[in-house]
């Protein structure tokens, strides 16, 4: 049976682009393979896609994760345009029904924080058939002048105003990963104290917070709502399908268990 409640899916910056490069370079074989594979699932979903080299590097070369600069702002922003062009460009070669939305034409922050987002476009695309695919951005900020939204915030943003519960980072590990490098399959606001000296910020250029970043991300969400979200290997062959048909992969980031 077909979900009628729509997934929504991040797609990590350090699996559909080199992260490692200085300047934006897309991991065409890869974006195209996930691109396949979202192709085939047959719910409605929301694609937020990561920044990869095209944001990271233009953000820390011009400081925008400590100040306001117009022009890095623009850069930026039009760098991640371009990778989301890119992105939208793929799934629609295989029939997915991609729109891109551009935070910074939606999104007003406060101190980094997502403070509104203009959802009605959104709900409407969800309704119709559309695939929304956000990412993260530059966005204007009431208390910065801009700031850099990561879409690791943006994810657990959208599922709770728009109720969803069933989301997922794909990034390039198989999930948070201990001391030992094999993958934790759960993590709880309670049990993060165990883990939190093996998470880290990103192996490449980032400003966002890498691992660490995403996993604080989604424990806020589990803290704030009773929804468990995952982290998981999106690079790898199969994942992105096996996520979006509902299978447990990865890391599940749960509330605490009430006894
Ligand atoms: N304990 C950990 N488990 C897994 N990855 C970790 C851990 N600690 C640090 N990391 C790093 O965090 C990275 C994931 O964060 P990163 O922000 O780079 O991913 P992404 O979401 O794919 O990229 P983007 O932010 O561009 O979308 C991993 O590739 C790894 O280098
Ligand atoms: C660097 C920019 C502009 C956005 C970062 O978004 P993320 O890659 O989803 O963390």
């Amino acid at each position: 049976m077909i979900s009628t409640e729509p997934v929504i899916l991040k797609l990590g910056g350090s699996v559909i682009t080199d992260k490692g490069a200085d300047e934006g370079i897309v991991r065409e074989a890869d974006l195209l393979r996930i691109a396949k594979e979202v192709s085939e699932f047959r719910g409605k979903m929301i694609i937020v896609h990561g920044a990869g080299s095209f944001g990271h590097t233009h953000a820390k070369n011009y400081g925008l994760d400590r100040k306001f600069d117009p022009e890095g702002v623009i850069i930026t922003h039009e760098s991640v345009k371009k990778l989301a062009s890119t992105v939208v460009g793929a799934l629609n070669h295989f029939g997915v029904r991609a729109v891109a939305v551009h935070p910074i034409c939606c999104t007003v922050c406060r101190n980094g924080r997502i403070e509104s987002m203009y959802l009605d476009n959104i709900k409407l695309m969800l309704e119709k058939g559309f695939v929304p695919v956000l990412h993260g951005d530059v966005v204007m900020d009431l208390e910065l002048g801009a700031c850099v939204l990561s879409g690791d915030q943006i994810v657990p943003y959208l599922a709770k105003e728009l109720g969803i519960t069933r989301l997922g980072l794909g990034s390039a590990e198989d999930g948070v990963l201990d001391k030992d490098g094999k993958s934790v399959p759960e993590i709880t606001p309670e049990k993060f104290e165990n883990f939190k000296h093996y998470i880290r910020g990103s192996g490449s250029t980032d400003v966002t917070g890498g691992m660490l970043g995403k996993v604080q991300e989604l424990l806020e969400l589990s803290k704030t709502s009773s929804i468990t979200s995952y982290i998981f290997n999106a690079g790898k062959e199969d994942n992105v399908y096996r996520f979006l048909n509902g299978e447990s992969i990865g890391t599940r980031i749960s509330p605490d268990k009430r006894v």
